[in-house]
């Protein structure tokens, strides 16, 4: 099993040589699975923090709700051969409170898209992210594309701040039907588990409209969410780092939808106009 550390000083112990961190808020599913399969061979000791962090939820949301299955948890990061988890408590991570804390300026990027509809989201996000890179002094750290906005702006942050951690980033795991592994995933009905399936089937007609271009692919992926009954808080082509697409380039097509309860996310690459055409050849 690994050592499960609470606090800064048994982190300090239980670590040595180069370290790979995996941050989560727990409730792991394969998708965690594959960001530690991933991560093991990138460093001697392999740390999974486990930490729901408050500031990253806003007062209407799910914080108190949020899944906690602790012991599986550890049964599965036994499996992926992870040395250390670090499961803090809220007061080990914001001794100043949570209101007095310095917080992480997300800039420009983080008020749009998800910052859109959760306007203090990525400030808890970076801000936890940033400290436990300090906490945990990872060589390198692995986050899933899934969650492609906060992977762009983690990226970000380490660079601009100069916090010598590699950023690495791994492709989303998928159900059978194609839905995104989530933890949220779970508050699904069965039936709305079903139409669910819609939003990356969306995201697989678009890529097959990208050789026609950037409307045509959003039209293909907008119809697939209306037949299916989605609505979409947002669905947008934008370029690899979140600036806009580009004719003839990779582009990221991302969409987020409420299906009852929980807002799924997705994105995935489309390749659009004439670089879609040639790599079809
Ligand atoms: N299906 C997935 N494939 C790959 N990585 C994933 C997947 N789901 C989550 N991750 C990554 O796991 C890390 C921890 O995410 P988190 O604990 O929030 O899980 P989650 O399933 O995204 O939960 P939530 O439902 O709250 O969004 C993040 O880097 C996230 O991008
Ligand atoms: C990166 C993260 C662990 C920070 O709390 C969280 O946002 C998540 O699980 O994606
Ligand atoms: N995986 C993103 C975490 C959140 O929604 O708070």
């Amino acid at each position: 099993m690994p050592t499960v550390v609470r606090t800064a000083a048994e982190l300090r112990a239980a670590t040595s040589g180069t370290v790979a961190l995996v941050p989560t808020m727990g409730a792991l599913h394969d998708g965690h699975g594959s960001l530690m399969e991933h991560a093991r061979p990138l460093a001697e000791t392999l740390v999974v923090s486990i930490f729901v962090n408050p500031t990253q939820f806003a007062p209407e949301e799910d914080l108190d709700a949020y899944p906690r299955t602790f012991e599986a948890d550890l049964e599965r990061c036994d499996a992926a051969g992870v040395d250390v988890v670090f499961a803090p408590t809220v007061e080990e991570m914001y001794p100043h409170g949570l209101d007095g804390a310095i917080m992480v300026d997300p800039g420009p990027l983080g008020s749009i898209l998800e910052g859109a509809a959760r306007p203090t989201h990525f400030r808890g996000v970076l801000t936890v992210v940033a400290k436990l890179f300090g906490l945990v002094r990872p060589d390198v750290a692995v986050f899933g594309e899934k969650d492609y906005q906060q992977l762009t702006l983690i990226r970000l942050m380490a660079q601009e701040l100069c916090l010598g951690v590699d950023v690495v980033g791994c492709p989303t795991v998928r159900e059978a039907d194609g839905l995104a592994m989530s933890s949220r995933n779970r508050y699904l009905t069965a039936s709305e588990r079903e139409r669910a399936a819609a939003i990356s089937a969306a995201l697989r007609a678009g890529v097959d409209a990208g050789p026609d271009g950037p409307e045509a692919v959003l039209h293909a992926a907008g119809k697939v969410l209306a037949d299916a009954g989605i609505d979409p808080d947002y669905l947008v082509l934008t370029s690899p780092d979140l600036g806009p697409a580009e004719a003839g380039r990779e582009s990221r097509l991302l969409v987020a939808a409420r299906v009852g309860r929980p807002r799924l996310l997705d994105n995935c690459a489309v390749p659009l106009g004439a670089d879609a055409k040639n790599r079809g050849k």
